[in-house]
């Protein structure tokens, strides 16, 4: 093992779940769903922490380990999360409810992201964290970039896109998405953005201005 893969493997590795969301990460995985990587999900835990969100939108909901994890940085805000399968909110909600979650603080909206996110408000969360289907990236990141307040943060899982992004031979249209994503964002001055290695890759960008 390289040391990068073992540095990889070590930040996965050395994160304690809770009993909770390590049984929605084993539900996931039954049902042939993709969790987030426990460091993914412990980052994004401190980005929400310290914005002490308190309104935090999740596109993609799974089965909760991605929700668990963004309500352990803040008990007490509100989780709004849409996916397009009712079977997995339905998962969720009993993980949700385990972890002591109430239904009021947890909103799980059932229905595709791009017909929902276009009716919720601008600059009214704090926190957009993006893990559905990857084709869409570019547009949630738009929606989210409009519905987070000026610095409020979009998060997005699996930037690194299995070890695809960082391959200029990788062209195909998830690849070039991300890539995309990750350049302009660099690039733009209506944001900060930073992409962290960790899992399989956490770009976060934060709003600077209205
Ligand atoms: C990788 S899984 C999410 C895993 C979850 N974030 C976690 O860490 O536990 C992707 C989820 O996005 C949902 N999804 C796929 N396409 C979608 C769409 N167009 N709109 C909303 N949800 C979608 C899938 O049903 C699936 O539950």
């Amino acid at each position: 093992m390289s040391e990068k893969d073992s540095n990889w493997r070590f930040a996965d590795d050395v994160i304690v779940e809770s009993e909770v969301i390590l049984r929605a990460r084993q539900q996931s995985l039954e049902l042939g769903i993709d969790p987030i990587p426990p460091s993914t999900g412990a980052q994004a835990a401190v980005v929400v922490a310290a914005t002490a969100a308190e309104n935090i939108v999740e596109i993609g909901t799974g089965v909760g380990v991605s929700g668990l994890w963004l309500l352990t940085g803040s008990p007490e805000a509100q989780l709004t999360s849409i996916d397009v399968e009712v079977e997995h909110q339905q998962h969720a909600r009993a993980f949700f409810t385990e972890a002591g979650a109430p239904s009021n603080r947890v909103r799980l909206i059932p229905g595709r992201a791009l017909d929902v996110l276009p009716r919720m408000n601008e600059n009214s969360y704090d926190i957009v964290f993006v893990d559905a289907d990857p084709q869409s990236v570019i547009e949630y990141v738009e929606h989210g970039l409009r519905l987070v307040r000026p610095g409020g943060t979009v998060l997005v899982a699996r930037a690194l896109w299995r070890g695809r992004v960082a391959d200029p031979a990788a062209r195909d249209e998830i690849a070039t998405g991300f890539r995309t994503l990750i350049t302009e964002t660099a690039a733009s001055g209506a944001v900060i953005s930073a992409l962290s290695p960790a899992g399989d890759g956490l770009l976060q960008i934060t709003k600077l201005t209205p």
